[in-house]
């Protein structure tokens, strides 16, 4: 151990990062299959970074990836960063819902020490598997004092995104990740970095949630929204147990005039909260766009995609957040 480096923690989750094949050239492989130590071990260098060590939260495919294993990691990493031993965390994670666990993270650490998720896209048996270099940078990152105060973030490919700003946005490639809207937070070349912009959205101890004490979060569903759809949906949804719906509706949250009043129903009768997201990849969703959300007690996502409003639902619907609170909630976190 050497006392002069900062101390960063590595939280492994699985995924592609910790996948691997029978074959270098072969796209087939599986999912978290290799451990914490194993990846350390390929990351030359990464030693001289910072003090690292591991932990094996989970071994999953994202896809795999549940509110049970998020609450343990946020309860990790609330506790890890509360000691004056850790300087930062990394977690690595399957890409496919990585940006759901950061943003979940970012809503609920309460810290502003730098946590910074990665993962690859391809596995670590694949020819040119760029893992390694993600987590060399991602610990780079960690361990740099002018990422403190970020919230927070999520690194693969060079790039410093924003937990709530960034999306996977293509299924194979390696530059996958990015923040259509606002653009990434910041760049890492082999571990020296360096940062464009701040998040202007509230996290971390700004954040008014917190998961202490929580065991569980209400359901929320998500209906994707297509021409013609049946309003039957809502109703199966609510039947289902959804305390909030989100609507990844056409274009700017729209959806049939049917499935409107079903989800004007759902509130009234169920106290359902339905969030208005859209299904296109990027772009916001604002109040009062082409009729009344109030007629309707719907709630306008603002840029936050359909998993991402999820998210912030449920907290919200775990804390006793009311319909009357719910807008501005969508505009500042
Ligand atoms: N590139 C990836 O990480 C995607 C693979 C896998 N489905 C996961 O999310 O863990």
């Amino acid at each position: 151990q050497d006392t002069d480096l900062p101390n960063v923690k590595i939280l492994a989750t699985g995924g592609t990062i910790a996948g691997a094949a029978s074959s270098a050239t072969s796209g087939s492989y599986s999912a978290g299959q290799i451990g914490i130590q194993t990846m350390i071990n390929a990351v030359p260098g990464i030693k001289k970074l910072a003090d690292v060590s591991g932990e094996q939260v989970a071994n999953v495919g994202s896809q795999d990836i549940t509110v049970e294993i998020w609450l343990k990691l946020a309860n990790r990493i609330n506790e890890l960063l509360a000691s004056d031993d850790v300087d930062g965390i990394v977690v690595t994670h399957g890409t496919d819902t990585q940006e759901e666990t950061a943003y979940f993270l970012s809503l609920v650490v309460k810290s502003d020490k730098p946590v910074v998720t990665t993962g690859s896209m391809r596995s670590s048996t694949s020819i040119s598997a760029e893992g390694p270099l993600n987590l060399y940078n991602a610990v780079a990152i960690a361990s740099n004092p002018e990422a403190k105060g970020k919230g927070v973030m999520v690194s693969l490919n060079d790039q410093i995104h924003a937990a709530r700003d960034v999306s996977k946005m293509n299924t194979t490639n390696v530059n996958s990740f990015q923040s259509p809207i606002k653009g990434m937070l910041g760049g890492v070349f082999y571990g020296r970095l360096g940062f464009f912009r701040e998040p202007n959205t509230k996290f971390g101890n700004t954040s008014k949630f917190s998961i202490t004490g929580v065991k569980e979060l209400p359901r929320v569903d998500i209906i994707y929204a297509y021409a013609d759809m049946s309003p039957d949906l809502i109703d199966m949804h609510v039947k289902a147990g959804a305390k909030g719906i989100v609507i990844a509706g056409v274009g700017n949250g729209n959806m049939t005039d049917a499935i409107l009043k079903a989800a004007k129903k759902a509130y009234e009768d169920h106290g359902v909260i339905i969030v208005r997201s859209t299904r296109a990849a990027t772009g916001w969703v604002l109040r009062d766009n082409e009729f009344k959300d109030a007629d309707y007690h719907t709630i306008a996502s603002g840029d936050l995609n359909p998993a991402k409003a999820r998210i912030l639902l449920m907290l919200a619907l775990s804390k006793g957040e009311k319909l009357n609170d719910m807008q501005e909630l969508f505009y500042t976190y």
